[in-house]
């Protein structure tokens, strides 16, 4: 029981991440996320990790900023000169069992879980959802536990029908049917083969260990309070529900990374996202890609536990060199077997066309003008990472969810090709043409739609949360500045007490099923910045915020004039000062074409808006009124296409639809400043 003292300091979280690169990283993400709302955390590391930490990153300096965030060390049992990763991963899961699990149970233990002066005894504990101790150890202690899952949800689905799949023979996998779709796991039916099973699935004994252990702690993860997935909904949408049934409290946080980015902007945090690099960054691959036309480069790296051999990297230097593309390769040094010379050879031969880094700033790389696609072994941070820049992937998986992530990006979400199970110099020729030529433009536009969806989970917050808003609502913490509830499945009337959450500066509460009249308590949120009630049931009466507010939101029954009005004003009669940016822009849009949104040219799909869309900046002449420019010479006329140009962007960014996407009013004029 905590006292009255502890009960005033933030509540306290420890984070144990299985002590791998993809691991750490998502949870390291979460673990910012999570001091930006100033909870305290702290977070489990294995002394070599930290080390590693200390070395190539500024991620300690980063969390020194916070003074709730702690790391707690602890050996993991292994020699020092043990490389970890690479082919020697396989022994860092009996040290973290044998080792380090045990020394975190005695330290939370003997200190009161993690207590001091200044920090509540942990009152909830993030475990890497590979960690099957976790359900029972929370159990004992009587503490709330997450599991946080960091690879992709449809390979957690998988591994939830391992059983069935033993009985229904689907495996061991025979090798005449490796291209054969898999009927055991609902929802995958028509499209994964056996070829596409989880990597570890691969096996003739059914009892072996890996596969195994990881069914075991899948059976584990139904028992915690909540599950955490780095993933959104428009992404692994048809599996999230489907998973529902087994796990009812599922979180969407995904993409993390950009997550992270979006709530330092809005924090104006001058903080830097961290990126927990085991590796020293090799930075000099930026400048290279300076030097690169756009989308000319492929860039390639298969993670931080692949391992290539001899013959295999020559295979795809080949297919890289004779694909005439340039490409930037991150090859770690541990990464080959049976090499000896190889990297200075293939530095060597690779001058013209080709970069090779030891360990690159892959986010940076990701979202690079340069880089036109990125040949992955399908990590599911890399692949995320991949869909938040935009940009195709050919997918060569090694182990794990990889496997089953490339069927996705090439079969489900079409952004890529999937080349698993070969190697060879003519399909890795043949695959980056393909995507970087021949269906360029058609990849291209997928990865740049998904890409968008992912920025707006980020944005819209995605979890699909179920039920009523609790009246407790209100005794959520005074500190809270979010609210993101938006399109999940809520029902019912909002509750008064929602006016108690005085911190909030946002409340998004659109696409639910909610009904009812809006409470008048919501003018009492004075921080309130952006409020998204759209695409419910809600009614008057009339709610008056503070119009002058940006975003504020007023119910009410003012009639516009079709063409004028923003588009949420048709569905909900919702208006706001947004709407009011949107007539503006529409406004704008008139004053330089000399054409009204009720002109006949514009039917169907054409509008004044998609008409300006199409044509600017590449044709801004056209869309210019005529008196305009007559009259005026070269010099002038150019001038005029530029400010035409420049206020065209304005106008569109006016009337962005949804409206979360459309610019404030507040940007908007200092935009038109300096136009
Ligand atoms: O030169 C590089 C190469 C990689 N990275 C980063 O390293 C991370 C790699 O993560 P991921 O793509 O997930 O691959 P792995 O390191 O192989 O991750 C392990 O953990 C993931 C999450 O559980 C699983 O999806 C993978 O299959 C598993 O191998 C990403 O954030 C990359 O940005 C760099 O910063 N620079
Ligand atoms: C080395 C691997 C053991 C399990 C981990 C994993 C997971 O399912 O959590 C996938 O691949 C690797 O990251 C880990």
């Amino acid at each position: 029981m905590s006292s009255k003292s502890e009960e005033k300091l933030p509540a306290h979280l420890v984070i144990f991440p299985f002590p791998a690169q993809g691991h750490m990283n998502s949870m390291l993400n979460l673990a910012h996320l999570l001091c930006l709302t100033e909870f305290h955390v702290t977070f489990i590391v294995s002394e070599f990790t930290h080390r590693l930490l200390l070395k190539n990153t500024s991620v300690p300096v980063t969390f020194a900023a916070y003074p709730g965030f702690q790391f707690r060390i602890i050996p993991d049992g292994l020699p020092d000169d043990h490389p970890r990763f690479g082919d020697k991963i396989a022994d860092i899961i009996p040290a973290v069992t044998n080792t380090m699990v045990p020394l975190f149970k005695k330290i939370m233990a003997d200190e009161d879980l993690l207590a001091s002066p200044n920090r509540r005894p942990a009152t909830c504990f993030i475990a890497d959802g590979f960690f099957s101790f976790a359900a029972d150890f929370a159990e004992e202690i009587c503490l709330p536990m997450v599991y946080f899952r960091t690879p992709s949800a449809a390979y957690l689905w998988a591994y939830f029908h391992v059983d069935d799949l033993i009985q229904a023979q689907e495996i061991p996998i025979k090798e005449k049917s490796m291209d054969e779709l898999v009927k055991g796991i609902p929802g995958m039916e028509g499209f994964l083969r056996s070829r596409d099973l989880p990597g570890f699935f691969r096996t003739d004994d059914v009892n072996d260990h890996l596969l195994q252990s990881l069914a075991a702690a899948t059976r584990q993860v139904v028992r915690a309070q909540a599950v955490i997935f780095n993933t959104f909904e428009d992404l692994e949408g048809p599996i999230l529900s489907i998973m529902l049934e087994k796990l009812p409290r599922i979180y969407n946080i995904g993409p993390i990374h950009e997550h992270q980015k979006s709530r330092l902007k809005e924090k104006k945090s001058e903080a830097s996202i961290v990126a927990g690099n085991f590796w020293e960054e090799d930075r000099s691959c930026i400048d290279w890609l300076n030097g690169q036309p756009p989308r000319s480069v492929i860039y390639v790296s298969f993670g931080s536990l692949t391992v290539v051999t001899r013959e295999q990297l020559i295979e795809f230097w080949h297919g890289l060199v004779n694909s005439s593309h340039r490409f930037l390769w991150v090859i770690r040094p541990d990464s080959i077997t049976g090499g000896g010379q190889i990297l200075t050879e293939l530095m060597e031969g690779t001058k013209e066309k080709g970069y090779l880094v030891k360990w690159a700033p892959q986010e940076e790389v990701l979202n690079h003008t340069a880089v036109g696609a990125f040949l992955t072994h399908s990590g599911w941070n890399s692949t995320l990472e991949s869909i938040v820049a935009g940009v195709p992937m050919i997918c060569w998986p090694y182990f794990g969810d990889q496997t089953i992530n490339s069927r996705f990006v090439s079969e489900v979400w079409k952004i890529g090709l999937d080349i698993k199970d070969t190697c060879d110099r003519l399909i890795i020729e043949k695959a980056v043409r393909e995507v970087m030529e021949v269906r360029k433009d058609e990849f291209l536009e997928r990865a740049d739609g998904m890409a968008k969806m992912a920025k707006k989970a980020v944005e819209r917050g995605d979890n699909p949360l179920y039920g009523v808003i609790p009246s407790s609502v209100g005794n959520l913490s005074s500190l809270l500045e979010r609210f993101s509830a938006g399109r999940c499945k809520l029902n019912g009337t909002i509750p008064d007490q929602i006016g108690d959450l005085i911190g909030l500066t946002v409340l998004a509460l659109d696409e639910n099923e909610l009904s009812g009249n809006i409470p008048l308590s919501i003018k009492h949120l004075h921080k309130l910045e952006r409020l998204y009630l759209v695409d419910n049931m809600l009614q008057g009466p009339i709610l008056k915020i503070e119009e002058e507010k940006e975003d504020s939101m007023v119910l009410t029954n003012t009639l516009g004039t079709l063409g004028y009005i923003a588009p949420e004003y048709g569905s909900e009669g919702v208006v706001s000062t947004r709407c009011d940016v949107y007539s503006y822009g529409v406004m704008l849009m008139e004053v330089f074409t000399r054409k009204k949104p009720s002109d006949n040219m514009f039917v169907g799909d054409l509008s004044l808006k998609t008409w300006i869309e199409r044509l600017v900046p590449e044709f801004t002449y056209q869309v210019i009124d005529a008196n305009l420019v007559m009259n005026v010479d070269e010099e002038q006329g150019d001038k005029i296409v530029d400010f035409t140009s420049s206020i065209s962007e304005l106008a569109l960014k006016c009337c962005a639809d949804p409206s979360y996407e459309r610019t404030t009013k507040k940007d908007a004029l200092a935009e038109l400043q300096k136009v």
